[in-house]
């Protein structure tokens, strides 16, 4: 089954265009990469798909559903993780989830249980009971992949998840979204890590000023680049 089918996107900012007609699709149980210099139309990318811009022309599908015609229903089986994303400073890690939590499930039962996962996921022990206010950046990235991932989404879109995370908790985090895609899930993402790129992801698009300029395998790409890896490639392409 597809998850996302992304065809012939075009989105204008104005008279710019910074999507220039792009397709790709992921497939369910794959860690899709979108990767690119800065400016090249990911995040842009990724919000369309989040239903949070609008798109100029073409169409996206979330698991059959049209991101134009049925917004509401894309929203429920997503997650969006925002590069820049912040969280309420004034509530503990855990009143974050919970409060986030409520917005899923009205259930107390599934609450608990979302929220527990959450927990579990940002893995910042005792922590997870102090004030976000006074969370390092790498605890807060991490309390937001709780956030993104404890609603256990078809679809996770995630704007460089372990941005700002350092060795140890970028492979956590790493781990965490490898385990999501596991039973039938998809996840896509951005990242400016070609080692992550490489390590997680079962393919890759480049993206370059708007356009698709290559879609593979790390695999394929480092072969018919004769590349040793992913930087390589990506540098090889966008020359
Ligand atoms: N709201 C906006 N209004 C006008 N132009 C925009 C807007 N948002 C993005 N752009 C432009 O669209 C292009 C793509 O931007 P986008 O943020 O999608 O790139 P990106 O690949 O995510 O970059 P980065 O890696 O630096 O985060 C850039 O030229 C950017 O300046």
């Amino acid at each position: 089954m597809i998850a996302l089918e992304v065809s012939n996107l075009v989105k204008k900012y104005g008279d710019f265009e910074a999507i220039k007609n792009i397709s790709f699709e992921v497939r369910q149980g794959e860690i899709f990469g979108l990767i690119g210099p800065n400016g090249a139309g990911k995040t842009t990318t990724l919000r369309t798909i989040s239903t949070l811009i609008q798109i100029t022309s073409g169409y996206i599908k979330v698991y059959g559903y049209d991101v134009k015609k049925e917004g509401s229903h894309v929203r429920k089986i997503i997650s969006y993780l925002p590069e820049d994303a912040g969280a309420y400073r004034n509530l503990t890690g855990k009143e974050y989830l919970e409060f986030v939590a409520k917005f899923f499930t009205k259930d107390k039962n599934s609450l608990k249980k979302m929220t527990d996962k959450g927990i579990e996921i940002a893995n910042l022990n005792e922590r997870i009971n102090a004030k976000i206010d006074t969370y390092s950046k790498g605890m807060m990235r991490k309390l937001l992949i709780a956030r993104a991932m404890m609603t256990e989404p078809k679809l996770a879109i995630l704007d460089e998840p372990s941005s700002g995370l350092d060795v140890i908790n970028a492979r956590e985090v790493r781990k965490i979204i490898k385990e999501s895609v596991n039973n039938g899930k998809a996840v896509l993402l951005s990242s400016h890590n070609m080692l992550e790129v490489e390590y997680m992801c079962d393919r890759i698009a480049l993206i370059n000023s708007g356009k698709i300029v290559e879609v593979g395998t790390p695999k394929e790409l480092k072969e018919k680049y004769q590349a040793p890896n992913i930087e390589d490639v990506f540098i090889e392409v966008i020359k």
